[in-house]
């Protein structure tokens, strides 16, 4: 009875397949706005995983055919894991648009970054779908693998396009499982690549939840087992704790409950700490959620609830038939049978206001899934032959985005609700069919079904808590201990696997060092006296201002050059304020006495922020200089230089530029000895045999051209920096962004 738990949790494959329609398998569209501000969100971990996506496919779109990645990402219970996902979703799938095939195609329906999860719930939480229902995978994974027969010209047909496979809460996915996902990706792709040549990104925590059964996390290594784990993927591992991050002395606890072995004992201070946690049965709040190790206890609390805080609650009985073996027909049973573990319920006790969870797959992307929470709140009843029997339940669901396209289906519907009617399955007893709604009390869940949740309050009983992990998944749902109540405390039923800490260290850690070159620089390099200079075209400095602010490497700039500032009149506002700098602007309008046409034209203009720290004098007239977008600072310390920030429309003709930009360069070597560093978005792609008059001015006058990378998603190189003195200069490069066609550049001085 400990050991109860679904054999297969919330498998259900979608029931629109039943039909034989393809599955639309695209997460619910969400606004650019949205998405923005979840980029600006990432730390520094979540975005070099971020990037370094980012960035193999931004090299698949221009065809230089970078080897798929296989990566793991890993880290404590609310790290953030599924949250980069969902970024990394959204950028991969928006990058993919301009991928060759698609844009010849003209058809961007098919998906190429694909959401999954094991259980429903946890495929719920990216928006994604199970793995069973993507991949039409049997109930049973037991080898022979069993093709895809019929299905397979429509699976190829909706697969066709996919490049990343991501999948959610891995710590549950067993070997056999893992391996038929890749024997299917290699069955549709035809080939014998892993996965089928498309990349991965495996999700997880293995200290928490583990597969169902008797099978064993994927990092642990067995060898009559196919292992597809060890040989290809790579770890990366989040450490910051941000489902707690306002309370970091839970945070805290929490990794430190992670890793806990059975023979261990807590210190005394996490012994003060959970104390104040643990609460008697009696005082715990009726109105949050319960989470217990096994479904006896669930349906127990259940029951017990429902009873304490509904009095006139209807029982709806299951409506169960058999075949007649003489005539054939099914024949209504009088009292229904006692549900087996997994059937569908017997008895549901319901009344409006009674929390319920429901228990079967209605619709993945929709988010009706088994383990979606909610309230009853209109019960539908019909009467026929003068008996009245409940035809449909609305439910008034506890996530909100939850249900949106039953809502929009259900046009002139007066309230927020969903509505659920009985689904038929066959009972195990022999001929048995079941009518019910596909429902349960839910006062109170499983750990199983609370994996991957973000809690604001939880009751936690560690009563019956039978598997490694268990107690952590439970645990560490709240965001503060505020908010967690325990009951049944035993220091003994909080314990890690303890193979798994052997296991990790297994694993071959992923380098990503290379994607963020600046921070890696300022965290590794001693240098004290390093000046960092970034340049970038920022596509709008108002609407940007937010990005760049939480950006971890523009932020490390000493000076930052920008343009494209878009800015118009002549006032600093305070919403162009970075903190700890001080800004020079100089608009469009202001640039050019010879083309009034060029001045008129929205956009462009240039703007320099100085820490600071920096002492630098700006120079924003220099004579017959008459038309160029620049600014100048002369910085006198800590480092003696001159830096110009430059932007050339690609209107403007490098006939009037080029004489312009001459004269410039001359004036500086003339009132100034300091080194000179030029950057700016000079719209001349020094990538591919084309002439590149801007590069031999600077050249001719003695100046280096220090970045030799692609700044654009269009891989050109148009944004440069000329130094006439190179040995100044230790580090150059680009850095990356998502909210600009360009990406930054950057030099160490
Ligand atoms: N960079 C971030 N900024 C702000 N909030 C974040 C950030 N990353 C994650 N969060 C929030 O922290 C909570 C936990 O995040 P998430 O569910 O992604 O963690 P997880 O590592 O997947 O957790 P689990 O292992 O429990 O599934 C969520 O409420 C999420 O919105």
């Amino acid at each position: 009875m400990e050991h109860e738990q679904d054999e297969v949790p919330e498998y259900q494959p979608n029931p629109k397949e039943r039909g034989g329609v393809v599955p639309s398998i695209e997460p619910p569209k969400v606004s650019r706005e949205y998405v923005q501000k979840l980029y600006q969100s990432l730390n520094e971990t979540q975005a070099s995983i971020f990037y370094s996506v980012r960035q193999w496919c931004l090299q698949r779109v221009w065809g230089q055919n970078p080897q798929p990645f296989h990566y793991f990402v890993s880290g404590g219970a609310g790290c953030g894991k599924s949250h980069v996902i969902k970024c990394i979703y959204e950028e991969a799938t928006r990058i993919f648009r301009q991928l060759p095939k698609l844009r010849e195609e003209h058809d961007i329906s098919m998906p190429t970054v694909l959401l999954t999860a094991f259980t429903g719930t946890a495929a719920f939480n990216i928006s994604g779908q199970t793995l069973h229902s993507l991949l039409k995978l049997p109930r049973s994974l037991k080898p022979p693998y069993q093709g895809l027969g019929n299905s397979l010209d429509e699976m190829r047909a909706t697969l066709s396009n996919v490049e990343i496979l991501i999948i959610d809460e891995v710590s549950m996915v067993s070997k056999r499982l893992f391996a038929y996902v890749n024997w299917r990706f290699q069955q549709i792709k035809g080939n014998k690549k892993p996965f089928g040549g498309i990349s991965v990104l495996a999700v997880g925590d293995f200290y928490q939840l583990r597969p169902v059964g008797k099978a064993k996390p994927l990092c642990v290594y067995e060898e009559d087992e196919e292992d597809f784990w060890k040989e290809h993927f790579k770890m990366i591992t989040l450490t910051e704790i941000m489902r707690q991050k306002e309370d970091l002395a839970f945070a805290h606890l929490l990794n430190r409950i992670r890793v806990k072995q059975k023979t261990e004992s807590f210190s005394e201070s996490d012994k003060t700490l959970l104390a104040s946690a643990v609460t008697e049965s009696k005082d715990c709040p009726t109105d949050v959620i319960y989470i217990f190790a096994t479904n006896k206890e669930v349906d127990c609390h259940n029951s017990k609830t429902v009873r304490a805080l509904h009095k006139d609650f209807v029982n709806i009985d299951a409506e169960d038939y058999l075949q007649d073996s003489r005539t054939g027909k099914m024949k209504k049973l009088g009292a229904p049978t006692k549900s087996k573990k997994g059937e569908l319920v017997q008895t549901i006790e319901a009344a409006e206001g009674v929390r319920v969870m429901v228990t079967r797959n209605i619709d993945v992307e929709d988010g009706i899934v088994n383990g979606t929470f909610g309230k009853i709140a209109n019960i539908v009843t019909e009467t026929k032959a003068g008996e009245t029997r409940v035809q449909k339940l609305g439910l008034q669901l506890d996530n909100p985005k939850a249900g949106q396209k039953q809502r929009q289906n259900q046009q002139g519907a007066s309230d927020s609700l969903i509505y659920i009617e009985r689904l038929e399955e066959s009972l195990s007893k022999k001929g048995v069919v079941r009518r019910q709604f596909p429902l349960k009390l839910a006062f109170a869940c499983t750990s199983h079904k609370v994996q991957g949740m973000t809690l604001q309050s939880a009751v936690v009983s560690l009563k019956r808590v039978f598997e490694p992990g268990m107690a952590y998944v439970a645990l560490s749902r709240t965001t503060s201990l505020g908010g967690l109540h325990i009951t049944d405390f035993a220091e003994n039923k909080i314990y890690a696997d303890s193979e798994i800490a052997a296991a990790m260290q297994t694993i071959t850690t992923a380098s990503l060092s290379g994607v963020m070159p600046l921070l890696k620089h300022v965290r590794e390099t001693d240098l004290v006296e390093m000046f960092k200079i970034v340049h970038h075209n920022t596509e709008g400095l108002t609407t940007h201002i937010d990005d760049i602010k939480c950006h971890h490497e523009l932020r490390l700039a000493d000076v930052l050059c920008l343009t494209e500032t878009h800015l118009s009149g002549s006032i600093v506002t305070d919403s162009i304020a970075l903190e700890g700098y001080r800004v020079f602007l100089r608009n469009r309008h202001l640039c050019y006495m010879r083309f009034p046409e060029l001045a008129k034209k929205e956009g462009g203009g240039v703007a320099i922020y100085c820490k600071s720290h920096v002492h630098a004098e700006v120079f924003q007239h220099i004579p017959n200089v008459t038309d160029l977008e620049f600014l100048v600072v002369k910085i006198e310390a800590p480092v003696k230089l001159m830096i110009a920030a430059i932007y050339r429309p690609p209107v403007y003709s490098i006939k009037n530029f080029l004489p312009n930009m001459e004269r410039l360069l001359d004036y500086l070597r003339v009132v100034c000895p300091h080194p000179i560093i030029v950057c700016g978005d000079f719209n001349e792609n020094h990538l591919g045999n084309i002439k590149k008059p801007v590069l031999e001015m600077f050249q001719s006058k003695g100046y280096m051209q220090l970045i030799t990378a692609a700044t654009t998603e269009k891989n050109t190189l148009l944004d440069h920096i000329y130094v006439c003195q190179p040995n100044v200069c230790f580090q150059s490069g680009v850095l990356q962004t998502y909210y600009s066609y360009h990406n930054p550049i950057y030099c160490i001085v």
